[in-house]
């Protein structure tokens, strides 16, 4: 599915490269990518594009096109385009599963290899990591608020191109979506395609009747009648009881309407009382027209009787919070088997990055399932109780603290790359739902969600310092 993305970099990334190529050919680069803001000021991202960012690992090469045009240039010598020519990926990835919810400053995936392709790789690997962890977070926050029922995801024509509509679909699966009306991701990840009727259908026949009668006649077992074309109670609702019952009286079952403008609200409960009065309570009302989850639940709120929603522009754009602003930050370097902590300094202390190879735990109440905080740890450190350990946010109270009680279970695992990932879709969609199960529910809701905690050990918090302090004396 995948097409080789190997030149999908910035042109400072070959630049770096090419340099560290020629000036530290024995040093290896980790890499980790982590974010710092959390889209629609929610509390946590939903990670995903793993998948997507193995298959592009997998088949990462330079082409004769691609060397000739990196050639005319002029920038590269002939010793770093014949490597290109001839690239052979030796990186190692760590990264949390897709589905995954993770908060500020914990790595989502960590990169190393030689310092010449760990760069390279920055740009392809936060482009899709960045896109589909957006998407992934905003289908969570819009199927929260539908509260169980179904949401079908109807973006593609709003999507920023193709690649937004397909992998933007994958995560909206990913983040709790049920279906799509996306044909082509639908048979790329194996989603069920879904829709109803659009208004020119409606429009196209001489009367609204006809209209609905001949899509009963095509899809008799799929019915489902787009009703405002002309006006909602007066017409369209009538119109579709008097096609299913006939439907009915020729065995098949009527699906059901959508609702696609005017107040939601008053229309669907209208509907609901006309479908119920003509014998029609197993008909089912979709929503739709710029849904969010601001939207639906002010619609529930009111009692709105809605089975499900198909929604668009607001999930696959994640229009309300567009970007998601995932970093790619160098954390350490080896050479010659010697590992040596790296940080990146800032004057906002909150962008001071996370120095070594570290790893992130989930923190149980002992012998629960009820997460009450993550710990980003160095990855050799034993996590025992007693635990010293620092908030990570540099913003609040910076308070040591000892945690005495709990289980811990590593986020991060290797990634083997001689294989696809696992992209099951429904299946992450499940991991993600028992995830998100696990976190405090005050963390997971809408509108101005609790902070989740999240610790630095204190050996971590030290190296930092130490790290801090030279970069001064330097
Ligand atoms: N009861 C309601 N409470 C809150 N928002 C609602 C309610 N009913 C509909 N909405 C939302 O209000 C907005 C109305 O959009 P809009 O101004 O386009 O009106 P419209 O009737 O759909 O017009 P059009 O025919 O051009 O689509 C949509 O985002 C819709 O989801
Ligand atoms: O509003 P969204 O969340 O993006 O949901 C998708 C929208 O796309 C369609 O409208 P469009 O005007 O493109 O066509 P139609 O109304 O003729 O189907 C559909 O009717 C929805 O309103
Ligand atoms: O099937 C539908 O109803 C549909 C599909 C895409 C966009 N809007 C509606």
């Amino acid at each position: 599915m995948m097409r080789n993305l190997a030149m999908l970099t910035d042109l400072y990334e070959f630049s770096m490269a090419g340099g560290f190529h020629r000036e530290l050919p024995k040093t290896r680069g980790v890499f980790d990518i982590f974010y710092r803001n959390v889209p629609d000021h929610g509390s946590f991202v939903v990670a995903a594009g793993l998948a997507q960012v193995v298959d592009v690992l997998r088949d990462f090469h330079f082409d004769a096109s691609d060397i000739a045009y990196l050639r005319g240039l002029k920038l590269y010598d002939d010793d770093f385009l014949a490597y290109l020519a001839d690239f052979k990926l030796d990186c190692t990835v760590t990264a949390v599963a897709e589905g995954t919810p993770v908060f500020p400053r914990e790595p989502l995936l960590t990169v190393e290899g030689p310092l010449d392709q760990v760069q390279l790789l920055e740009t392809v690997l936060l482009n899709i990591v960045n896109h589909q962890s957006l998407i992934a977070t905003k289908a969570r926050r819009i199927t929260f608020a539908a509260a169980g029922r179904p949401v079908m995801e109807f973006g593609a024509r709003r999507a920023q191109g193709p690649d937004a509509a397909i992998y933007g679909t994958r995560a909206a699966i990913i983040g709790g979506a049920a279906s799509t009306s996306n044909v082509l991701a639908a048979k790329a990840f194996g989603i069920p395609a879904a829709g109803t009727m659009a208004h020119s259908w409606v429009e196209a026949f001489p009367s609204e009747l006809a209209a609905f009668r001949s899509w009963a006649k095509q899809y008799p077992d799929n019915a489902a009648l787009l009703v405002d074309t002309y006006d909602v109670l007066a017409s369209g609702v009538p119109n579709a009881i008097i096609v299913f019952k006939e439907l009915l009286a020729a065995g098949h079952k009527p699906v059901g309407i959508r609702i696609d403008s005017g107040d939601i609200t008053k229309l669907a409960k209208l509907a609901r009382r006309q479908l119920d009065a003509a014998g029609l309570p197993d008909v089912k009302i979709t929503a739709s027209n710029a849904l969010d989850e601001y939207v639906i639940p002010a619609l529930l709120a009111e009692g709105a009787p809605l089975d499900n929603f198909g929604i668009g522009e607001k999930l696959i754009t994640s229009s309300s919070s567009p970007v998601l602003s995932g970093v790619y930050k160098l954390a350490a370097t080896r050479t010659n088997g010697v590992l040596k902590p790296k940080i990146k300094v800032s004057a906002s202390i909150e962008k001071t990055t996370l120095p070594g190879i570290k790893q992130t735990y989930r923190l149980y109440r002992p012998g629960s399932c009820e997460a009450f905080a993550d710990v980003i740890a160095l990855a050799d450190e034993q996590l025992t109780a007693p635990l010293a350990v620092v908030n990570s946010n540099p913003l609040t109270t910076h308070k040591r603290i000892v945690l005495t009680a709990f289980d811990a279970q590593p986020l991060s695992a290797p990634v083997p790359l001689d294989q696809p990932a696992p992209s099951k879709v429904f299946a992450i969609q499940r991991f993600a739902k028992t995830k998100l199960a696990e976190l405090p529910s005050e963390t997971q809701r809408l509108v101005n969600p609790d902070t989740y905690t999240v610790y630095v050990t204190q050996q971590l918090a030290d190296l930092q310092q130490q790290l801090m302090d030279e970069a001064k004396r330097d």
